[in-house]
């Protein structure tokens, strides 16, 4: 299956076409670069490493004017203006999950194409999605049309589902974030949970939110008492995953509402992040009011 936007289609491909030399370059760049990204993180120096060759690919494709990601402080402009409506802005998180690359756990990469400029609304989305580097590499990628779902091979994408939706019946659930720093709201709601679903973690945003999307259920990264607006970044990781749950039939919320109807102030703004099954997500909001 192909998208039907030229450039998005560019995009995806560069990604395809990246993702699977990010996946062979992880061995020989698992340790700490001495220095922290925008979010004041550890940067590992496959985070440093994946986000130059993303950079550098897609900075390339004409129509596409803006490039940004969770590693690098400002947005690069890149030919033409995103906000006047003649090129697309595209957010990265190189590596998600990047601290798994010690323990050799799943990590990912995730995209997000935006018909405005960066810092903009999920609302103005046209494509996102991920590639998840599980024992498989495959691509979940969320276009206006539908969610499928490929596998990867050499670069080359290979459709095994076309119209990726979640279970009606939710199996699986997974809370970032330690539990005593969870506000009392959030931990009411977790113990009802924990009670009907069953526990999947990983560490990797993307790999634990394929499990949802797999099983149905819910994933949360919630806001923290030491930390209210949470962990995950909006331009990089709430808005594509947001995105992705909402086209496969889910729903997203940052506590309050659609993580897509959030209005950023600032490129690395974090969002609490709560995707999954409708109904799971309305509890959850409910049980936040
Ligand atoms: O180690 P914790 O607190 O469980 O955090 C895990 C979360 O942090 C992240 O690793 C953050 O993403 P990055 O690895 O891209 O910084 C998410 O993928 C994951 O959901
Ligand atoms: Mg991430
Ligand atoms: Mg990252």
């Amino acid at each position: 299956m192909t998208v039907s936007d030229p450039v998005v289609e560019s995009v995806v491909a560069t990604i395809s076409r990246s993702a699977t030399e990010i996946r062979q370059g992880l061995i020989g760049r698992r340790g700490a670069v001495d220095e922290e990204n925008p979010s004041g993180e550890t940067q590992m120096e496959a985070d440093v490493w994946a986000d130059d060759m993303l950079r550098e690919r897609l900075t390339a494709i004409d129509g596409v004017g803006q490039y940004a990601s969770e590693e690098r402080p400002e947005v690069e402009d890149c030919g033409g203006d995103p906000a006047a409506g003649d090129a697309y802005a595209v957010a990265v998180d190189p590596l998600d999950g990047s601290s798994n690359i010690k323990s050799n756990n799943a990590m990912g990469t995730i995209f997000g194409v935006y018909d405005d400029a960066l810092p903009a609304r999920g609302e103005t989305l046209v494509a996102a999605g991920y590639v998840l580097y599980g024992p498989i590499t495959t691509m979940v990628l969320a276009t206006e049309e539908t969610v499928s779902e490929y596998e990867m091979t050499g670069g080359e994408r290979q459709l095994i589902e076309r119209d990726v939706t979640l279970p009606a019946d939710p199996v699986v659930y997974g809370f970032g974030g330690r539990v005593p720093d969870w506000p009392a709201d959030f931990e009411t709601y977790a113990r009802e949970i924990e009670q009907e679903l069953k526990l999947r973690y990983g560490g990797a945003m993307i790999a634990d939110v394929n499990q949802v999307l797999t099983y149905g259920g819910v994933f949360a990264y919630p806001g923290l008492e030491s930390r209210p607006e949470g962990k995950l970044r909006l331009q990089f990781e709430g808005n594509p995953i947001g995105y992705v749950v909402e086209r496969a039939g889910g729903r997203s919320s940052d506590g309050t509402g659609s993580l897509l109807s959030v209005d950023p102030d600032a490129l690395h703004d974090r969002t609490p992040v709560h995707v999954g099954n409708e109904g799971l997500i309305d509890r959850l909001e409910d049980a936040l009011e």
